[in-house]
């Protein structure tokens, strides 16, 4: 069963976009969520990007997936060097699929981090800090986030499509998929 949430009446693929699920990523990204339940509070640990793309905004840890390394080689590569967390279960959580009316577009894959081992360190790129789930900074992250991550918090896989004009996302939709008949690790909630 999957539930479908639009903001905009129109389809995404009028904008150059598809709806076949993985057919549009042109350039392939990772972002890590890791979570604790420490003393009871759910919370989830984001970081200040300090450079380039997305600085001074609050989000999860990742970046490029290298040649010849997989997205979960990526996901765990990106959270170490980024907060200097190890995570014995990497659960990935959903896709979104970014385009812009310029033709470009990305790809990010989506995980939430468990069992966290190692010490919280600031990197060059990242000044992390927890965060409880229900206050999350949405006014200084992405512009999608307040989309998306309600989602991701949920613990339900999702495929998400991005329109963006400039930095806005001028379209969206977000799909929920239940996984939970699948036979593998994806099908437990293991959010919080
Ligand atoms: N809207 C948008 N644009 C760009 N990046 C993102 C978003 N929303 C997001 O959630 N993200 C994520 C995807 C990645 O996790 C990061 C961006 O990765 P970046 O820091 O550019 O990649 P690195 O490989 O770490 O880059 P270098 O600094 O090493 O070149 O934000």
């Amino acid at each position: 069963m999957t539930t479908l949430e639009k903001t905009k009446e129109a389809p995404l693929d009028d904008a150059g976009a598809t709806t076949a699920a993985g057919s549009i990523g042109k350039r392939y990204y990772t972002v890590v969520f890791p979570f604790s339940n420490a003393e009871g509070r759910r919370q989830v640990l984001l970081g200040l990007k300090k450079r380039g793309m997305g600085e001074g905004l609050w989000n999860g840890f990742g970046g490029k997936v290298e040649p010849q390394e997989s997205f979960d080689e990526c996901a765990h590569r990106e959270l170490k060097e980024e907060c200097g967390l190890e995570a014995s279960h990497m659960r990935y959580v959903g896709v979104l699929y970014m385009t812009r009316k310029d033709g470009s577009a990305m790809t990010i894959y989506a995980y939430t981090a468990h069992g966290l081992s190692g010490a919280v360190e600031e990197s060059d790129e990242m000044k992390p800090q927890w965060f409880d789930v229900a206050d999350l900074p949405y006014n200084q992250a992405y512009s999608e986030a307040r989309l998306w991550w309600p989602t991701m918090l949920s613990g339900e896989f999702f495929i998400a499509r991005f329109v963006f004009s400039f930095s806005a996302p001028i379209k969206h939709q977000i799909e929920r998929v239940d996984v939970s008949h699948l036979p593998s690790s994806s099908s437990r909630n293991l959010n919080g």
